[in-house]
């Protein structure tokens, strides 16, 4: 496993740009039944860097995910992606930052039925606001090795094709911040090295500040930092 940063959680990333995740924490239910599911994280993910996120189930991971993609606002602490202070923005801004500056990659690729692989990056960039920005979606098809099936519909196409169109369709707006769940859940283990070196080639060509949770420790290789999680609490 390399190291190249040798960033601890709680340093800072000098230009603020990646994430950063200051004093966090997340206090989920009501009454008697409130479940703290993040602890007082701090975290930073600089640009160019893949972060793995170990942790048993229900330790958190889902909730780092969502509060670090503006998804959902924490208890207490800030979040900054790209220099923004997420907290500070409206609901409309918010979203906003969530379409261009974030890229979201889930267990099954949740790829669109009705859309061929092309069309699901056009799609993306669409709601994005316009074909003018970001990356050009036959190019990157081509990145990431699924040119040939650009005119293919998710059903006609294998879990790692899949999982592949959907690492595409995250990146073609150049995001700063690309949040992944579990990416290999589905896959054969030839098929889970492609996908994380994949991710990994494409977080330090682009310095994209990439967090991926799994619970996959043969693709741990690929990743430049590994922090575990349990009961709402990170450490190295
Ligand atoms: N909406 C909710 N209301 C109350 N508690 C919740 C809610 N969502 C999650 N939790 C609790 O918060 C804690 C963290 O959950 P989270 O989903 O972040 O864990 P996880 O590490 O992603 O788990 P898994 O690996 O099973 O997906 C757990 O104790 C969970 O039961």
């Amino acid at each position: 496993m390399t190291h190249p940063t040798q960033q601890l959680p709680g340093t800072s990333a000098p230009t603020g740009a990646g994430l950063v995740l200051d004093d966090v924490s997340l206090t989920l239910g009501d009454g008697d039944s409130t479940v703290t599911a993040l602890d007082h994280v701090h975290l930073t993910v600089a640009p160019g860097e893949l972060l793995a996120v170990l942790g048993p189930s229900g330790a958190g991971k889902s909730s780092l995910l969502a509060v670090a993609g503006a998804l959902t606002r924490p208890s207490e602490g800030t979040v900054r992606i790209d220099g923004a202070d997420v907290s500070s923005l409206t609901g409309a801004r918010q979203a906003a930052l969530r379409r261009e500056r974030i890229g979201f990659v889930f267990q099954s690729g949740n790829l669109l039925p009705a859309l061929t692989a092309l069309d699901q990056l056009r799609f993306a960039l669409h709601v994005a606001g316009g074909e003018g920005r970001g990356r050009d979606p036959l190019t990157l098809l081509e990145q990431v090795g699924m040119d040939h099936k650009a005119d293919r519909r998710p059903h006609e196409l294998s879990g790692g094709e899949r999982q592949r169109v959907g690492i595409a369709r995250a990146l073609v707006t150049a995001p700063a911040l690309l949040l992944v769940d579990e990416p290999t859940a589905a896959l054969d283990r030839a098929r889970s090295h492609e996908v994380v070196r994949l991710l990994a080639a494409e977080t330090h060509e682009h310095g994209v500040a990439t967090v991926m949770v799994t619970h996959d420790h043969d693709v741990l290789d690929h990743c430049d930092r590994v922090v575990h999680m349990e009961d709402g609490r990170l450490s190295v």
